[in-house]
């Protein structure tokens, strides 16, 4: 019979869940997010964009299939093969029922291991559906989760209140050098999922990424990608500033940009952001093209939002959440500028979207001529 200590996970209201403590044994305070997905989590743990967050997943039984090897690495870009980056970026992981034993052809240690070697403490046997039911009506909440014969976690911390961006994003510019490379694409990175690294290297391009407040402006480049990252698009000043430049600059330059890339590129056309109740994060949010009836079902992973009504003379809403209506991305009405609130790249799926970079790339050689 396997011994696990006590932990409690408690939110801002108040609200206290007894379960037991798996992975690290630490105390910590974040925000409390809930994710529906069913299957992903050595991606989604990995994910830059929860960074600070304490990450409740609805699917029950988490931890069957283990996690892979975070050695191994794609010869090509020497970037690892199965993770979204190089380490576990949530604060905490809240689940219903841990599986002891995992079982995969790609698994080599279990998730309990992998988080208690990247120091995130995790806790099971609550109810994770009862939680949610209560983020969602009261909307998203602050949380402690405190494991016993550990300090308690002392306060209930805002993570959203610091510039969490500039501790995920790469300090020095890294060139990820593709031989076969018919196009050069600059990568903003605000804390990149690095299949988006994968997704545009594939796709016959080298991907030069530089940090979140690099003045791309001035480099020589095809196209600019701006990436996804956690916590408040209004805290990345420097980034909007730099993609307004870039935009009177270059305006024949294509400019994708994918969840808080869409929220920057909305506040560089003039729009704002806010924070939605509780946040979309799932793998299954219908979108639909503005002017179309065509919908497609993407991945999600944010809090907050694009308020449509700044945008500036020539820009558009490109998608609109079936669900409640929000705006999933803007575009220029005349110039190659674009962006989508939704994962493309989706890794652990789905991938119905990853036809917008092949979009990206097709708008760049057209310019490029
Ligand atoms: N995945 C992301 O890029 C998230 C963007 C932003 N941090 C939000 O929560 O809305």
């Amino acid at each position: 019979m396997l011994k696990s200590k006590t932990a409690r996970l408690i939110l801002e209201d108040g609200t206290q869940f007894d379960g037991f403590s798996f992975g690290a044994e630490q105390s910590v305070s974040g925000e409390v997010v809930f994710s529906t997905a069913m299957t992903g989590y050595p991606e989604s743990l990995t994910d830059p964009s929860y960074s600070g967050q304490i990450l409740v997943i609805t699917y029950p039984l988490i931890g069957n299939y283990g996690v892979p090897d975070t050695a191994a690495t794609d010869p090509a870009t020497g970037l690892p093969k199965f993770f979204e980056s190089d380490r576990v970026h949530i604060k905490g992981l809240v689940i219903s029922d841990y599986s002891f034993q995992y079982s995969h052809w790609n698994a080599v240690r279990s998730l309990s291991d992998w988080l208690a070697e990247n120091g995130v403490p995790g806790i099971f046997g609550v109810d994770t559906r009862q939680i949610t039911k209560i983020i969602r009506e009261r909307g998203v909440m602050l949380g402690k989760l405190n494991v016993e014969g550990q300090p308690e976690a002392a306060e209930f911390h805002n993570p959203n209140k610091e510039n969490l961006v500039e501790k995920v994003s790469c300090t020095d510019i890294i060139t990820y050098a593709n031989p076969d490379a018919r196009r050069t694409i600059v990568l903003v990175d605000c804390g990149c999922k690095y299949n988006i690294i994968r997704c545009l290297y594939n796709r016959n391009a080298t991907v030069v990424r530089v940090p979140w407040d690099y003045d791309f402006s001035t480099l020589d480049y095809d196209g600019v990608m701006l990436s996804n990252g956690p916590g408040d698009p209004a805290l990345c000043g420097k980034t909007i500033e730099n993609i307004k430049k870039a935009m009177a600059a270059k305006p024949d330059k294509p400019l994708f940009g994918i969840c808080l890339g869409n929220q920057l590129l909305s506040w560089a056309a003039g729009a704002t952001t806010y924070k939605l109740k509780y946040g979309h994060r799932s793998h299954n949010q219908p979108a639909l093209e503005v002017g179309t009836d065509r919908a497609v079902i993407t991945s999600q992973n944010h809090g907050y939002a694009v308020d449509p009504a700044g945008l500036g003379e020539g820009w558009e809403p490109y998608f609109i959440n079936l669900n409640d209506n929000t705006i999933e991305g803007i575009k220029h009405r005349t110039l190659p500028f674009f962006s989508v609130q939704f994962h493309p790249e989706a890794t652990s799926g789905p991938v119905d979207t990853e036809y917008l970079f092949d979009q990206f790339i097709d708008l760049i050689d057209q310019y490029k001529k």
